[in-house]
């Protein structure tokens, strides 16, 4: 019998959550209750037979795997209302940024399985990076909850310690990715393309250069090499974007967003 899935949190992540589970057929629609405070606003297409509620602790009472998708700061007061009614056979899984296992198991009030998943948004359309830690987990329970995400994405189960770091790399990483094809996007037009043509050629350049790494296994400088012809056209534009610090300001734009995370 499939997993009855409760989303507490139907915004950017929580609805794309259930769009890349129901593409996946991880699960049937039916099987999915999202919860919201203001129902009218959901964000993204779902069947009809998705249940969609304001009823936090009906959906939690109701559901085999709960996945807390609220911001950080609404995360305890979810958890005071669903917490009585946590059971250790349910498994609890949370994509707040901020909130470690401890935090959750101290909030839960019971032993029962705690998992943190940090997807991003191509989790719609089942290209989620999704960097997963967890305590108090049968090896079926983490099978469990690792294929679910592995039906959205790729997985990388990682120490706790490290889930700050897994929130700014895999999840702020969509943003920072896409700000870079909108530049490109702006420089297209600037050399000729209608924004239509720019869209279509930066954003397929891009996912082909991340299959490249992905499928051959490689660092990026090898596949730069096999781009870069002496004395050529894209080795002087990649040198100007590293006069104007590139790559410096990326690697600040990390690390800020991860302080970010430290501070609140
Ligand atoms: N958007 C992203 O790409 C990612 C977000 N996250 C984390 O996921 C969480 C959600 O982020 P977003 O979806 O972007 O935020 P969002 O603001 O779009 O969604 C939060 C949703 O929770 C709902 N909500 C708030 N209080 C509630 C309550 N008491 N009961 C039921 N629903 C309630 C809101 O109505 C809203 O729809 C945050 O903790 C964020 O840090 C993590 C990784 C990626
Ligand atoms: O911006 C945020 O705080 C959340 C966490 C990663 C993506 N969105």
């Amino acid at each position: 019998m499939s997993q009855k899935i409760a989303i507490i949190g139907g915004g950017n992540l929580g609805t794309a959550i259930a769009q890349g589970l129901i593409k996946s057929d991880f699960c049937n629609p039916a099987d999915i209750t999202i919860t919201k405070r203001n129902l009218s606003t959901l964000k993204g297409e779902l069947p009809k037979t998705v249940k969609i509620t304001d009823d936090n602790v009906k959906a939690a009472s109701d559901s085999d795997v709960i996945i807390l998708a609220v911001k950080p700061f609404q995360v305890e007061g979810v958890m005071k209302t669903i917490a009585p009614v946590l059971t250790k056979k349910q498994v609890l899984i949370s994509v707040i940024t901020g909130v470690t296992v401890s935090d959750l198991k101290e909030m839960a009030q019971i032993e029962l399985p705690v998992f943190r998943a940090m997807p991003n948004t191509a989790v719609a359309i089942q290209e989620s990076m999704t960097c997963i830690s967890y305590d108090n987990a049968t090896d079926k329970q983490v099978q469990t909850v690792t294929k679910m995400f592995n039906t959205v994405g790729k997985v990388a189960v990682i120490d706790d310690k490290l889930m700050d770091a897994a929130t700014v790399l895999g999840a702020c990483g969509t943003a920072f990715a896409l700000r870079y094809v909108r530049a490109n996007i702006q420089g297209g037009i600037e050399i000729g393309f209608d924004a239509k043509t720019a869209s279509l050629i930066a954003a397929q350049t891009v996912k082909g250069a991340a299959e490249l790494l992905l499928s051959n296994n490689t660092h990026p400088e090898q596949e730069i090499d096999k781009v870069t012809t002496p004395k050529g056209c894209t080795i002087v534009g990649l040198n100007e974007m590293e006069h104007r610090g590139f790559s410096s300001s990326l690697i600040r734009g990390v690390i800020t967003s991860y302080k970010k995370i430290a501070k609140d």
